[in-house]
């Protein structure tokens, strides 16, 4: 094999070994996750609630599936304390006496779940931390800012099964090989342009959005002639795993801000394991990432299923979002 493993390029990044036998569990994970979700109607139910089959079995829907998958697998990785995940509501510890340098996973077993009833793209979103010394063993333990991830990444269920990953060393992409069942380096050091003409955002929640945000997306839309003296394109898959795999790829922004509709709940993407890891890897690849009035990453968590408002992606894109913001 003349590609690079994931093993392989950890080990060239000088990973330290806990790490990378951690992050091999979760791209074993992704892999398990990813053959149910290729089997569609056949893996369980997509994205309906639980319901039973012809012979009375219980189906479960595919983000418990996922979830589950994920616990079998990195919940018995020995230097995993806690996991979080968007499908359980309370956090779930594996040591009873959780110690310094143990890793807390937190994840989304299955984003943009939505999507797969018209079988569209979907993934996993996956953060680590490190318990220590300053950090007690307890529930509040799980609270801990962006800025503190060691490593944070998505795998995503496409046309191609994909693994984006960060250890704070840059963004590196990797694509599986069914052939040999290894993730294979195939996007190094992914880039974001700090320019860009394209923004993702779910305009039919225009009459909600807060003033900011109303003025930025109605300026796009003037195009040329308008303020921003350029034409925009828009996307939105309604799945951040998915829109945020295109904004690494070739550019953007990408906006779920907080509006009247979602302002209750503060937002509608959750900051432990959708925002903060895509935080970390926007800002490696050279973006920016910004609830429009500070760093995503430095917001200080109060729920380990906390939500936030999400605006990330080029550079020079998100500093102008943040200046509509200032106004
Ligand atoms: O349906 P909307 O409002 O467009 O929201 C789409 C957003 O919701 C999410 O699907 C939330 O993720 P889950 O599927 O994990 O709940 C994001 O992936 C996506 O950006
Ligand atoms: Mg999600
Ligand atoms: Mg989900």
């Amino acid at each position: 094999m003349t590609q690079t493993t994931l093993r392989q390029h950890l080990t060239a990044q000088s990973t330290e070994t806990d790490l990378m036998i951690l992050m091999e569990d979760i791209a074993t994970a992704c892999r398990m996750i990813a053959d149910r979700v290729r089997h569609g109607a056949f893996a369980g139910v997509l994205g309906a609630a639980e319901t039973e089959n012809v012979q009375g079995e219980t189906q479960k829907e595919l983000d418990v599936i996922s979830d589950e998958i994920f616990q079998e697998i990195v919940g018995v990785n020995p230097n995993v304390a806690a996991l979080v995940s968007e499908e359980v509501d309370e956090v779930n510890w594996r040591k009873a006496a959780p110690q310094a340098g143990d890793f807390v996973v937190y994840y989304d077993p299955l984003d943009g779940s939505s999507n797969l009833d018209v079988n569209l793209s979907v993934g996993t979103i996956f953060s680590i931390v490190k318990l220590d010394e300053a950090i007690s063993p307890e529930a509040q333990a799980v609270q801990i800012k962006g800025t503190e991830q060691i490593a944070a990444g998505y795998a995503i269920y496409g046309p191609s099964t994909g693994l984006v990953i960060t250890t704070g060393q840059g963004v590196d992409g990797f694509t599986h090989h069914p052939g040999s069942g290894e993730f294979l380096l195939t996007q190094p050091e992914m880039t974001i342009p700090a320019e860009t003409q394209e923004f993702a955002i779910n305009a039919s929640r225009y009459d909600l959005w807060e003033t900011p945000v109303r003025s930025y997306i109605d300026d796009c839309l003037r195009g040329a002639d308008g303020p921003r003296g350029k034409k925009f394109n828009m996307r939105w898959c309604a799945s951040m795993v998915a829109d945020v795999h295109r904004i690494l790829t070739r550019g953007g922004v990408f906006l779920y801000p907080k509006d009247t509709g979602n302002a209750a709940q503060g937002g509608k993407l959750r900051l432990m394991y959708e925002a903060n890891p895509m935080g970390m890897l926007v800002e490696q690849a050279g973006g920016a990432s910004s609830t429009g009035y500070g760093r995503i990453m430095e917001v200080a968590p109060t729920g380990h299923h906390q939500r936030v408002s999400v605006i990330l992606g080029s550079r020079d894109e998100v500093a102008v979002i943040e200046g509509y913001h200032k106004d």
